[in-house]
């Protein structure tokens, strides 16, 4: 059948859906990911009706990287036999200034993309070697790129702009914002379940091993917590978020720390791993007896309360709040622990309904409603991709 693959290459994980097409609708075929790259390798995947396909686990050394999770996932997928794929899509983080919207791959889009690199050191890489190896493999599938920063390009000037000489944010150096495929989607999916809501101000949480929040005001992002970079606000798995500049400068200077010392620090050392010298994973945190842990998880409840807060005066008020992604979707506790930081707003929550995963949870005394909404950044990149490919003209 005529398909659409669609890859979503992180920074850990390597997730994958395949979408069956007939004229312009898509049928989710295959939803499958790779994770725990390099320390726990698993492969899992389901089929249309959620049925489980496969769910294989690694040793360490035969899924090492990126590269190693394309081939098992293809070597997978291709015996399989059942797909002819007619374009793929792909998730890229970083779009710079150039692009607000999809666009098909050709080489100066990639040598584009390819030089912001250094802006995405834990994505871009990862997100171009899929592109660079279906070039190589099957050079007349079309192939989209979707990106993470275009949802937030409608931010004002004032919001995205830094306080430096105005010739930096002619160049580039603005807060664009990240997780956009994940705003888009959940904007979307909230107006099919409140409308209201969706139409008003809110603020979405997408809390993985990256983790960002969104302000959302009559389904336009106005704001979001990370800026030029993945490394800004919320602290992550693995990233400090927000951090004061000067830090960086002692770093280097007093310190006499290397650039890529500090990078490494900041992207791989820092946040949930780096405070509680444990772990970057939740769960682990979540489950652990050391008061490190315990503190490392106060530490991103505290923040994360913070920066709703400010989210909301950049809204104006608040609506609706949305918890998404990996922690947002399964952590009953995260979710409780945050809300209870929202009382101020008029935040209630209804702790039966967290705990027993309802979508919406708050009580109905609450003056802002509480939802949690799986997100699913492929549906939107497949379906852009078959827009894109399409252009009036069906598959
Ligand atoms: N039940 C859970 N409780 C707390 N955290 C969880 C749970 N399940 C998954 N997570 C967290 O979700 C993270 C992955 O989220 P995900 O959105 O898939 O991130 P990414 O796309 O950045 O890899 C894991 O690192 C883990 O910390
Ligand atoms: C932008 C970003 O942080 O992505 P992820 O959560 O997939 O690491
Ligand atoms: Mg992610």
């Amino acid at each position: 059948m005529d398909a659409i693959l669609v890859i979503n290459a992180g920074s850990s994980s390597l997730k994958f859906q395949i979408f069956s097409v007939a004229g312009y609708d898509l049928f989710r075929q295959i939803r499958g990911q790779i994770d725990g790259i390099g320390v726990r390798p698993r492969l899992r995947a389901t089929g249309a009706n959620g049925e489980a396909l496969i769910d294989q686990r690694f040793a360490p050394e035969d899924v090492p990287d990126l590269p190693s999770a394309i081939t098992e996932t293809r070597t997978w997928l291709n015996g399989l036999k059942r797909f002819r794929i007619r374009a793929i899509g792909h998730r890229v983080v970083h779009g710079g200034p150039d692009y607000d919207e999809p666009v098909l791959i050709d080489p100066s889009v990639l040598k584009l993309l390819a030089s912001y690199q250094d802006l995405a050191p834990l994505h871009q890489p990862n997100n171009l070697a899929p592109i660079q190896l279906a070039i190589e493999i099957a050079p007349d599938v079309p192939q989209v790129v979707c990106f993470d920063t275009a949802f937030h390009r409608c931010h004002d000037e004032i919001a995205s702009s830094y306080a430096l000489p105005s010739a930096f944010y002619e160049e580039g150096v603005r807060r664009y914002g990240f997780h956009g495929l994940s705003y888009e989607y959940i904007t979307g999916r909230l107006g099919e379940i409140a409308p209201d809501a969706a139409a008003g101000k809110v603020i979405v949480a997408h809390l993985g091993s990256g983790a960002s929040m969104c302000a959302v005001s009559d389904g336009c992002s106005i704001e979001s917590t990370m800026g030029f970079t993945a490394l800004d606000g919320l602290p992550m798995g693995t990233r400090s978020g927000q951090l004061d500049p000067g830090v960086v400068l002692h770093l280097i200077t007093a310190k006499g720390m290397s650039v890529d010392a500090v990078s490494d620090l900041l992207y791989n050392e820092s946040g949930l791993k780096g405070l509680s010298g444990q772990s970057s994973d939740m769960r682990d945190l979540l489950a652990s007896n050391n008061p490190r842990a315990a503190f490392a998880v106060d530490h991103f409840v505290y923040r994360s309360g913070m920066m709703a807060g400010m989210l909301a005066a950049a809204l104006g008020g608040l609506d609706a709040f949305v918890f998404t992604a990996g922690v947002g979707e399964n952590s009953p506790k995260i979710r409780a622990l945050i809300t209870e930081k929202l009382g101020w707003l008029g935040v209630e929550i209804d702790h039966a309904a967290n705990k027993a995963g309802a979508t919406c949870f708050s009580t109905p005394a609450s003056s802002v409603a509480l939802y949690v909404i799986p997100t699913d950044e492929e549906l939107v990149i497949a379906r852009h991709t078959l827009a894109v490919v399409s252009k009036g003209v069906q598959l």
